[in-house]
Formats: structure tokens, C-alpha cells, sequence
């Protein structure tokens, strides 16, 4: 890996209420703390609910916490009508740094497509936050040897009119969907060659610069068991973590990979 700082973001999904959730990041707080943790070597990120972030807010600033919090969604737009919507404005307010788009949950469920991905993509980076693009292939794809096809399409959808200057503060998540939840992780080689082919996808829409800032990560069934073999890979720069973000001293553990 290049000079790119390892990434390891907890998705928790539709889990945990605004008390739970105290209680968990203090936990893994503490986890990193007494594992001395170096923040600076590796980033840590949890994507929570947006009923909790404003709990979260409060305990890392009053904890001095170096962990950052992001959302698992925003808005396409600003403000306005839009029932149930939530701004990149607000979330900004509340100190989030990261927010994921375009997760296969939102694609398969909400009916996201690349145009909404993308809308949402320039959104997020108007307004200062960093956005967190999954991508990823289903099984049918995979069983047909077309995941590296299927991917880069979503990527060149998501990244449409974006300039090299915000593109390469964007982080991507390759996630096949068939690892998602599943306990079938991809073996190292497989997130290396989706992996590989997205940095190089940005290489050619941008420049090898660009291609070298942004960090890509692998998402499917992560846990400290498998962690350190995915980062060996040259193009995996860490891991966005469903399940296994829910255990505090287990994602302390997915964090702590070098140790
Ligand atoms: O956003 C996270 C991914 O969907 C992975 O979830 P998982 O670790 O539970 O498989």
C-alpha cells in the first residue's frame, strides 16, 4: 500500500438505539485505549444510526475520543420537501465525518441506482463530508465471472462529473453482496482483483495521483480472524465491517490488525 492511512469502518446498520450506542463506542473506546491504539497508524470509524449520532457527538467530545462517526446514508438534496429526508447539512453539524452511499442494503431495498449513488456522492463532498461508495457484485455476477465488469460500471456511475480534487478524497467499498452477512468471506485474491481494478478504473478516469489518494476497502463478513490476510493485499486499504463492528472487543481487534 501506498502512503494510505488503513481505514476500518463499523457499519452497524439498524442496530443499536441512541443508549446502546453509548455504551458500545465508550466500550470500544476504552478497547482501543487500553490497546494504546495509534489513530494516527490506523483510522477508526463507526457509520451509526442517524438517532444516535447526536449521543455519539456528545460522548467522543467529552471523552476526548479519537474516534470519528459517520452516517450509513444521506440525502440527494439540501433542504426543502422531502419527507423522512436528512441533509448533509445536519449531519455536518453533528460532526460526521463519513458517510456511506450507495450500500447494496439501500441499492436492493430502496431502489438506489448509480444516478442517485452519484447525486449523493457530489452531495456529501459539497458539504465537507467523506463519502464512504459501496459497491459490489451479487452471486448471479460472480457465478458468471463478470464481478470486475459489474463493479467498475458502478464505479464510473458513481464518480460521473466529479473532479480529480474531490475524487480523490472519496473512499469506495468493495463489497460483494454475497459475503455480505453471510460468513463467506472473499479470499484475499478475489478483493485483491476487484480491488485492483478499481484503482486502476481511477488511473484512467482521473490520474495515477488520484488513483494512489483514495483508499479502498473490502466489506463482507470481516472479523479479526481474517483481517490481517486481506490487508496484506496491495489495493485493500481496510475493511468496512458489518456484524462483527457490533462486538466492541472484536472490532477493537479488526482495528488493532498490525498488532
Ligand atoms: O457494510 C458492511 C457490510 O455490509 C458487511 O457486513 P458484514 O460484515 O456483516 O458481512
Amino acid at each position: 500500500m501506498a502512503n494510505r492511512t488503513p481505514l476500518i469502518a463499523g457499519n452497524w446498520k439498524m442496530n443499536k438505539d441512541h443508549l446502546e450506542a453509548v455504551h458500545l463506542v465508550q466500550k470500544l473506546d476504552w478497547a482501543l485505549k487500553d490497546a494504546k491504539h495509534d489513530f494516527s497508524a490506523v483510522e477508526v470509524t463507526v457509520l451509526v444510526p442517524f438517532t444516535d449520532l447526536r449521543s455519539v457527538q456528545t460522548l467522543v467530545d467529552a471523552d476526548g475520543s479519537q474516534l470519528s462517526y459517520g452516517a450509513q446514508d444521506l440525502s440527494a438534496q439540501v433542504s426543502g420537501a422531502y419527507t423522512g429526508e436528512i441533509s448533509p447539512v445536519f449531519l455536518e453539524k453533528l460532526g460526521v465525518k463519513y458517510v456511506a452511499v450507495g450500500h447494496s442494503e439501500r441499492r436492493q431495498y430502496h431502489g438506489e441506482d448509480d444516478a442517485l449513488v452519484n447525486a449523493k456522492t457530489k452531495n456529501a463532498l459539497a458539504h465537507g463530508l467523506v463519502p464512504i461508495v459501496c459497491v459490489g457484485e451479487g452471486l448471479d455476477i460472480r457465478k458468471a465471472g463478470e464481478q470486475v465488469s459489474y463493479t467498475l460500471a458502478q464505479v464510473d456511475g458513481a464518480f460521473e462529473g466529479i473532479s480529480a480534487e474531490d475524487a480523490a478524497k472519496v473512499v469506495v467499498a468493495y463489497e460483494p453482496v454475497w459475503a455480505i452477512g453471510t460468513g463467506e468471506v472473499a479470499t484475499p485474491a478475489d478483493a485483491q482483483e476487484v480491488n485492483g481494478a478499481i484503482r486502476a478504473r481511477l488511473a484512467e478516469l482521473y490520474s495515477a495521483e488520484v488513483a494512489d489518494a483514495v483508499r479502498v476497502l473490502y466489506g463482507g463478513s470481516v472479523k479479526s480472524s481474517s483481517i490481517a490476510e486481506l490487508m496484506a493485499e496491495p489495493d485493500v486499504d481496510g475493511a468496512l465491517v458489518g456484524g462483527a463492528s457490533l462486538d466492541p472487543e472484536e472490532f477493537a481487534k479488526i482495528a488493532r490488525f498490525q498488532a
